[in-house]
């Protein structure tokens, strides 16, 4: 058994860890963790769980936590991981951080976007970037995993074979992404109040969004050239799920069939990536509750554009699924272990 840790179990991703973690047949919860809620059992603060999981949440001692366990998640607001990983704490148990702090390999980048400065720079070197499908033989080797962002997550599966393969001009790409509020967290915030966005539909972050360089780091990475994009994020009125459109322009006329071969080739093998069949497009309660990502592709022969539509739910392959996916791969389990639901539709 796999004893496990969950630092921040109380957010929306950590109750999402809980309810994967809890029915995985390999792993032991040993240690939640809060914030607000210490000394409470876990089903008075959730209580869907009543009857099920009343574990209690301590406080965040991570180097009485990394004695007890094999494996620590940490869901924290990013800049508080960096601050408590360190050697001696990797010593002891693996490390999958789900916020933002080992994502970006430069420190300074890191920390003009983050506008933050970095705890453990010395980390960022080893810190493997758990996109599972493109980094599946450094994760099996590492001791910390930075679990990739939600839009990141989406938009990198949903444009990397293109770029892998030379189709599209580099600097042709536009993201346009829409999440579902819990991308945002459980914490108090106006933008999520009910009455500011119900309703409503909008774009935020145009230009300027954190997950920006997190995107293009990988990308540049998968393609071999430096890319510069543009990503803009939207905000919908729906609890969960994440749908990214993303546009590029090809170097040379191609064939929906030509494209499609190519995602054939990058995800035919892939368990958790679904390629939709021609004209059909993703839609996120198909993913819900789910660890898949689903991409269909469209060539607009008039525009030489290759559209490419993906759709994850934001807390599982976006966070706490693929979080899970990358323990598995770390422990040397099959990658589907407690990973087998599909979506909750209708949900
Ligand atoms: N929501 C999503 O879809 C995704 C989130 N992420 C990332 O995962 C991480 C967690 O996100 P999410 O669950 O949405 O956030 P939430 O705001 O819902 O939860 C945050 C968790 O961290 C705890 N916490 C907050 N502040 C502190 C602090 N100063 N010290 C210690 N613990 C603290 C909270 O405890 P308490 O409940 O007691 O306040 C809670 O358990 C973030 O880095 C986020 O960016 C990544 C991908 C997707
Ligand atoms: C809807 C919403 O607000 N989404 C968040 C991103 C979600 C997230 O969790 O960010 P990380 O993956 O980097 O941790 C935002 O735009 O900041």
């Amino acid at each position: 058994m796999i004893k496990a840790g969950v630092i921040g179990a109380t957010g929306y991703v950590g109750t999402e860890l809980i309810r994967l973690l809890e029915k995985h047949s390999d792993v032991e919860l040993k240690y939640i963790t809060s914030k607000s809620y210490v000394g409470k059992s876990y089903d008075e603060i959730y209580e869907n769980y009543r009857g099920v999981f009343d574990m209690e949440c301590h406080e965040q001692d991570i180097e009485k936590i990394a004695d007890e366990v094999d494996v620590i998640f940490m869901a924290l607001p990013h800049g508080i991981a960096s601050k408590e990983i360190d050697e001696k704490i990797l010593e002891k148990a693996k490390v999958i951080d789900i916020g933002a702090d080992y994502r970006i390999s430069d420190q300074e980048v890191y920390e003009s976007w983050y506008n933050t400065e970095h705890g453990s720079p010395e980390l960022l070197k080893e810190a493997v970037y758990g996109l599972c499908e493109l980094k599946r033989e450094e994760v099996k080797k590492t001791r910390i995993v930075a679990n990739p962002g939600c839009y990141p997550t989406c938009s990198i599966l949903s444009l990397s074979p293109i770029l892998k393969e030379g189709l599209v001009e580099e600097d042709s790409i536009i993201i346009d992404a829409k999440s579902g509020v819990t991308g945002a967290g459980r914490s108090l915030n106006i933008g999520t109040h009910y009455t500011e966005c119900n309703e409503s539909f909008k774009a935020y972050g145009i230009a300027s969004h954190r997950h920006t360089p997190e995107i293009e780091e990988q990308l540049s990475e998968v393609s071999g050239s430096d890319i510069v994009l543009n990503f803009t994020p939207h905000l919908v009125p729906m609890n969960r799920g994440i749908l990214v459109t993303a546009y590029a322009k090809l170097k040379s006329p191609k064939s929906y069939e030509e494209i499609k071969a190519v995602y054939e080739k990058h995800y035919g093998d892939e368990h958790f990536v679904r390629l939709t069949k021609e004209g059909i497009f993703p839609e996120t309660k198909w993913v819900k509750g789910s660890n898949f990502c689903d991409i269909g592709i469209k060539v607009d022969e008039r525009t030489n554009r290759v559209i490419v539509v993906g759709a994850i739910d934001n807390m599982i392959k976006g966070a706490a699924g693929q979080a899970v996916q990358n323990m598995n791969i770390m422990f040397g389990l099959d990658e589907k272990s407690g990973l087998e639901d599909v979506s909750i539709f209708p949900g």
